[in-house]
């Protein structure tokens, strides 16, 4: 069965990642990416880890009472039986748990990702091959630009706007369709004239 692709807020989310070796590293790395508040929690931490600033610490043996307050959780150690002991914890609290190459004890895996601003695309291949999740995300590479996120905050930011002057239905649609289209055609964000003239095109006054 496939998985659902829940993009999840984790902004600021206090997330437990325990072990300290380089697939730890690697998980760490996914999590900040995404503006997670990463504790790890390893006897040896290997020194990319230990240094990282942005990373809280803690060089002792995993501990149940690590999983307080946690709303993700990362089994990363060596010990595919401690793995699957912590995914069982997290499941009796309802906590999404990943247990590292370990499918069938985690609740959630991880995709392979391209991320641009706030442009995501993750593809997962449901376990069976994370080399073609790979070769998904290098064909991905090639279109999402950092142009295409920049696009895609600007689209954000005069999206308010649009809402206020258009009414819901077919021609605000149609708005952020002709500015999408013209932001691709043109390899850039539209001129402030630009969306002045989408916006005078598709106002209820002006039809
Ligand atoms: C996508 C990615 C994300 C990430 O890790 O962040 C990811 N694995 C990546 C790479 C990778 N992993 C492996 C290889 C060697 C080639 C190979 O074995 O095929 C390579 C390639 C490489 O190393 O280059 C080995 C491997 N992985 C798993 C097993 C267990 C098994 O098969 O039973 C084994 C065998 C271990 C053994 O040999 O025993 C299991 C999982 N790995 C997953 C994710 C989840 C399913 C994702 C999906 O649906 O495809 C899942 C289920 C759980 C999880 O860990 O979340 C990341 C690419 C990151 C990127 O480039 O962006
Ligand atoms: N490194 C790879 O490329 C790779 C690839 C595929 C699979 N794996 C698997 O992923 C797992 C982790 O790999 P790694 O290379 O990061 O291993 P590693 O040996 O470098 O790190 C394991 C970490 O687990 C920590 N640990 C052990 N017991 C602990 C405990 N009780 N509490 C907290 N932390 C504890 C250790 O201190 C260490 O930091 C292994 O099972 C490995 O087989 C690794």
């Amino acid at each position: 069965m496939a998985f659902f692709p829940m993009f999840v807020e984790l902004q600021g989310a206090p997330c437990l990642l325990v072990g300290g070796g380089t697939v730890a590293l690697h998980k760490a790395a996914v999590l900040k990416d995404f503006g997670a508040k990463v504790t790890v929690v390893s006897p040896h931490l290997c020194s990319a880890l230990q240094n990282d600033r942005q990373l809280i610490c803690m060089k002792k043996p995993f501990d149940t009472a690590d999983l307080d307050e946690k709303t993700l959780v990362v089994a990363a150690t060596d010990n595919q039986a401690l793995n699957r002991h912590i995914a069982q914890l997290c499941r009796e609290r309802n906590i999404p748990v990943n247990a590292v190459d370990q499918a069938e004890d985690c609740s959630f895996i991880f995709p392979a990702y391209v991320k641009e601003g706030d442009v995501v695309a993750a593809f997962t291949s449901g376990g069976n091959s994370p080399l073609l999740a790979q070769h998904l995300k290098a064909q991905v590479r090639q279109f999402l630009t950092p142009e295409l996120a920049e696009l895609a905050r600007f689209l954000g930011s005069i999206r308010p706007r649009v809402k206020k002057e258009i009414p819901p239905g077919k021609a605000r649609r149609q708005a952020f369709h002709a500015l999408l289209e013209l932001g691709l055609q043109t390899h850039r964000i539209p001129a402030p004239a630009e969306l002045e003239a989408v916006l005078a095109k598709y106002r209820p006054s002006s039809r």
